[in-house]
């Protein structure tokens, strides 16, 4: 019998399994990337073998489809699959209009792709990770190694020509050595506090040279389902603008699973 989660990893296991709700059968997916996300191709997996759905997926990380082909889950390429029904990812933070920061786990290009290429994203969180205005987590912008501290210098200069609060740009790292992505690229982190216009500050992030992408997801959420670990789910709806609660039970059986890989 697994171990009772903490309340935090108990809102993570909920949202997931909620959002797996969504699929059906003869669907295309796209799997994001996270400990959030994990719940849910682990909730997937599950679905899959018990009603025996017939689903095609594509992961946004090589963890990610490490995780689900592990599980018995049919893993293809995106350009193998070309346009998916459904995505569903983890965020970092979201706003009212449902606008990310995504990242934290350095997968959002493929998770940018992955999403842009669906014809609906769901995003699995937890209420610690709703905001006001984003910006509170640092900001990741995925770059190319040539020349990225001279991007860096670059963005700091857009930033300070913003005005923008903070102006804090770090290397991300794995122990001594700068983090690389699945990519090969690197991460500069910007630590903002606040950020003002999400949609300007992407576009201009983007037309930096060496910048690939940022963690701005702008657009691209339908659907936020919050889990709360005292046994509440929210669903929120930008479509109709909609938003419920209903109350959940969750029992340790739930979230034991064969294969304890997160
Ligand atoms: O964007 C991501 C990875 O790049 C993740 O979805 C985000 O960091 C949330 O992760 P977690 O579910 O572990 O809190």
């Amino acid at each position: 019998m697994s171990a009772e989660l903490s309340p935090a990893e108990k809102g993570k296991f909920i949202s997931a399994r909620r959002a797996v709700d969504y699929v059906q059968d003869g669907m295309k997916l796209g799997l994001g990337t996270g400990s959030t996300a994990a719940w849910m191709v682990k909730c997937l997996a599950r679905r899959v073998q018990q009603e025996g759905l017939q689903i095609s997926c594509a992961a946004t990380s090589t963890r990610t489809a490490e995780l689900a082909k592990s599980l018995g889950l049919d893993v293809r390429a995106l350009d193998d699959l070309g346009w998916l029904d459904l995505t569903i990812d983890g965020a970092d933070e979201f706003d009212p209009e449902l606008s990310l920061i995504k990242g934290g786990g350095a997968a959002l290009l493929q998770e940018k792709i992955v999403a842009s290429a669906s014809d609906q994203m769901i995003v699995i969180t937890d209420p610690a990770k709703e905001v006001a205005s984003l910006g509170a987590f640092p900001l990741p912008v995925e770059v190319i190694p040539f020349g990225a501290m001279t991007t860096k210098a670059l963005i700091e200069q857009m930033l300070t020509e913003m005005d923008v609060a903070g102006r804090e740009v770090t290397l991300r790292m794995a122990g001594d050595k700068a983090l690389r992505t699945d990519e090969n690229n690197l991460i500069l982190d910007l630590h903002l506090q606040k950020i003002g216009n999400a949609r300007e500050l992407s576009l201009m992030l983007n037309q930096i040279p060496g910048v690939v992408e940022n963690g701005l997801f702008i657009d691209i959420c339908d659907i936020v389902v919050i889990g709360d670990g005292a046994g509440k789910v929210t669903v929120k709806d930008i479509s109709d603008g909609s938003s419920h609660t209903e109350a959940v039970t969750v029992t340790a059986a739930d979230y034991s699973f064969a294969d304890p890989k997160q």
